[in-house]
């Protein structure tokens, strides 16, 4: 669905915008949920991607498909890994099929699993015959993708022994490994992180009167609403629930790079509220994301509505996402005006007129660009924004619902104006 975008403003006072679930939160509690029945999870999040968990993880059939979601595939290759008994084939979207899961694979292998591939060598779809894995020692690559060392992590307390990884090159997205130590530390796994060895304790199974475990808001969800009141008057207020100041997710990191923004973040009541403090003074951004690779585009975007140069490193890990990220921003930005280059691990944006120029000024005439969103969520919510400064309509809008179904419903209320 096409959804075009009038230029609005934000409104005042607008209602306070509840943000569901962590997906990574969601995903890591629900692998935890299948292996120890006692858990209780509270505030789930209602994204695709954690409903196509929920539902493999029911289902009885010996065929799996997860779509887009990169959590669920790595996930769910090391818990089938150890389903004695079990044949699955797992699959997910074209785009699954071209992301690489070898590293995975390797090491779930090197434990004693039987996967193996069902169409291109490192990639999705995979078959999986569920075997007790005899072995806990394994050495993995770390700066391809977190999540093969985090599914690891999951199923590692139901091994006899537990598991020893050594990781090996520059550790990356590392505060999505400690967020899943965490939450083996609060349902009673004792871990070890130190240096590049990661040791995991078995734990057989946990009493059955757990207290609920009750997952933040999504991070990466709230950095649209840090991008609409970087782009907004001085004195724009949005107030998102339900946060913590002591996150587990490494998107929390937002809350001080927008200060160079001028976004103030109050954290209060389980909420926070954003301010636009004052308007912000013309400096480049230079920004290290390899820890928060989920924010670049947003980042990416602001800096373009504002008219301000950035450059951002520390995103190889975006070539192998939903789309590649890098490829699609420097497309995307372009087609409104922006110079882009890009190499296989960073994006540099040029500081530009701010839609002064009379090419610019007719971009906010008529309809507005069409911004093309290549199956990826954070390509349609990272440019909504740009609503604020001119019209613009964006693609297969409805991709949003891999991570936040509801987000075109809360852009409305803070103010936006859209139709189909
Ligand atoms: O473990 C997780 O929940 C995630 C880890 C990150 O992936 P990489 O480790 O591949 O960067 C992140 O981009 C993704 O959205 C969610
Ligand atoms: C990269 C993402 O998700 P995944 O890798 O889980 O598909 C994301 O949500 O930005």
């Amino acid at each position: 669905m096409l959804l075009a975008l009038h230029k609005s403003a934000v409104v005042e006072n607008p209602p306070k915008i509840v943000i569901t679930g962590s997906k990574s939160e969601s995903n890591r509690l629900l692998l935890l949920q299948a292996l120890y029945p006692e858990i209780k999870i509270e505030n789930i999040s209602n994204s695709d991607d954690s409903k196509v968990m929920q539902a493999a993880l029911k289902s009885t059939s010996n065929h799996i498909d997860i779509s887009h979601a990169g959590t669920a595939m790595r996930f769910l290759t090391a818990f089938f890994a150890t389903q004695e008994e079990r044949e699955i084939t797992i699959t997910g979207s074209a785009r699954m099929k071209e992301r690489p899961i070898q590293v995975l694979v390797d090491a779930l292998n090197t434990l004693g699993a039987d996967i193996s591939y069902l169409e291109t060598e490192g990639c999705p779809p995979l078959k999986i015959n569920g075997k007790l894995l005899s072995n806990n020692k394994v050495s993995l690559k770390a700066n391809v993708s977190s999540q093969y060392i985090s599914a690891l992590l999951l199923i590692a307390p139901k091994l006899k022994n537990g598991l020893e990884l050594t990781l090996e090159g520059e550790i990356t997205s590392v505060p999505y490994i400690n967020m899943t130590l965490d939450l083996l530390n609060q349902i009673g796994v004792e871990t070890h992180f130190e240096n590049n060895k990661i040791k995991i304790s078995p734990l057989e199974s946990l009493s059955p009167d757990q207290t609920p475990l009750t997952v933040e808001s999504d991070w990466s969800s709230a950095s649209y609403f840090y991008s609409i009141v970087a782009l907004s008057a001085v004195g724009t207020e949005i107030t998102l629930s339900s946060y913590r100041q002591n996150s587990l997710q490494g998107d929390i990191v937002l809350s001080d790079i927008y200060t160079d923004f001028g976004v103030e973040t109050k954290f209060d009541n389980n909420s926070i509220t954003l301010l636009k403090k004052e308007e912000y003074q013309l400096k480049p951004i230079d920004c290290d994301l390899k820890n928060a690779p989920d924010i670049a585009q947003t980042i990416a975007v602001t800096c373009f509505g504002l008219g301000i140069s950035c450059h951002l490193t520390g995103l190889h890990t975006l070539k192998i996402k939903e789309t590649d990220r890098l490829v699609a921003l420097k497309t995307e930005l372009e087609k409104l005006g922006a110079k882009v280059s890009i190499t296989e691990n960073s994006l540099s944006l040029e500081a530009h007129q701010l839609f002064g120029s009379a090419s610019q000024g007719q971009r906010s005439q008529g309809l507005g660009e069409i911004i093309a969103t290549y199956h990826d969520h954070r390509m349609a919510m990272a440019f909504a924004p740009l609503g604020l400064k001119i019209n613009l309509r964006i693609e297969d809008a409805m991709v949003v619902s891999k991570s936040y179904p509801s987000f075109w419903e809360d852009l409305e209320k803070v103010g936006f104006k859209i139709t189909k």
